[in-house]
């Protein structure tokens, strides 16, 4: 069976991390969430001071870029990896709403948008990986043999990573707050210069709204074994 690079896009809450996690584990491939990078970055910059309100001054991240370094490590017990930003685990502090409602600004920036396109085509130059995040299929690995473009109603995704969130303790955050920030975040993401979030012409699309994890997994089980053994 042949080896190749799956590429997971799409907008904000609708299930690619999940996705993309849980069909790396199932084909033994590895996982990377690139949006993960852009968080870390974010959280760098909030640590640092480098917002005010949400304008982010670009002059020093651009001195600060080269003291920034992320990577992910496996957590055995979960066999997910996690994010570490300068060798401290910062999986749990990136998924804040405070970092959500941040990370759409310092993901625009074409330097942290270069910096980290290198570094995810180095992690998947031997192909074996599913990659998830918004210029996947487009920028980083145009020619991914096997690309998908997932999307969901708005309010699903709200309620879906409300759900999340106050599973992980958050109950102050409301779904309000939650569907603006997915609203705001889609908006940037899709209108920004660099890389925008955009279908690539041969990603297959995937709405997820009515199915399970279970349904939608088995989907994307059926395009892969499809692709991988022809
Ligand atoms: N098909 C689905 N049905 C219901 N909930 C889902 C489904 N897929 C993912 N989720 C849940 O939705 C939330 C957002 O999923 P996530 O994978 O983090 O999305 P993304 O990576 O696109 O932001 C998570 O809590 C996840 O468990
Ligand atoms: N490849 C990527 C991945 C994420 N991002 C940015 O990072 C943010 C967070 O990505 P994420 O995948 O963690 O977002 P969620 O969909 O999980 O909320 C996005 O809203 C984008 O602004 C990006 O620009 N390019």
């Amino acid at each position: 069976m042949k080896t190749i690079t799956i590429a997971i896009d799409g907008f904000s809450s609708c299930g690619k991390s999940t996705m993309a996690k849980d069909l790396a584990k199932q084909i033994g491939y590895i996982y990377i969430d690139s949006g993960a990078m852009y968080r870390a970055i974010t959280l760098y910059c909030i640590q640092n001071n480098l917002f005010d309100g949400d304008v982010l001054n670009e002059e020093k991240l651009s001195q600060h870029i080269k003291d920034i370094h992320i990577s992910f490590k496996l957590n055995k017990e979960t066999a997910t990896p996690e994010t570490y930003l300068n060798g401290v685990n910062v999986e749990k502090e990136i998924r804040t709403m405070e970092v959500s409602n941040k990370v759409s600004y310092a993901s625009a920036v074409g330097f942290v948008r270069r910096a980290m396109v290198l570094q995810q085509q180095e992690m998947g130059k031997m192909k074996g990986i599913v990659m998830d995040g918004r210029d996947i299929g487009t920028v980083v690995f145009p020619d991914a043999e096997l690309k998908f473009f997932v999307t969901a109603s708005p309010d699903i995704r709200a309620q879906r990573r409300l759900d999340e969130l106050h599973a992980k303790g958050d109950t102050e955050t409301t779904f309000n707050e939650v569907l603006d920030n997915i609203r705001q975040r889609d908006y940037i993401d899709q209108h920004r210069e660099e890389s925008p979030l955009t279908q690539a012409g041969d990603a297959l699309v995937l709405d997820n709204s009515t199915l399970t994890k279970e349904q939608q997994m088995q989907w994307l089980l059926d395009k892969f074994n499809h692709i991988t053994s022809q």
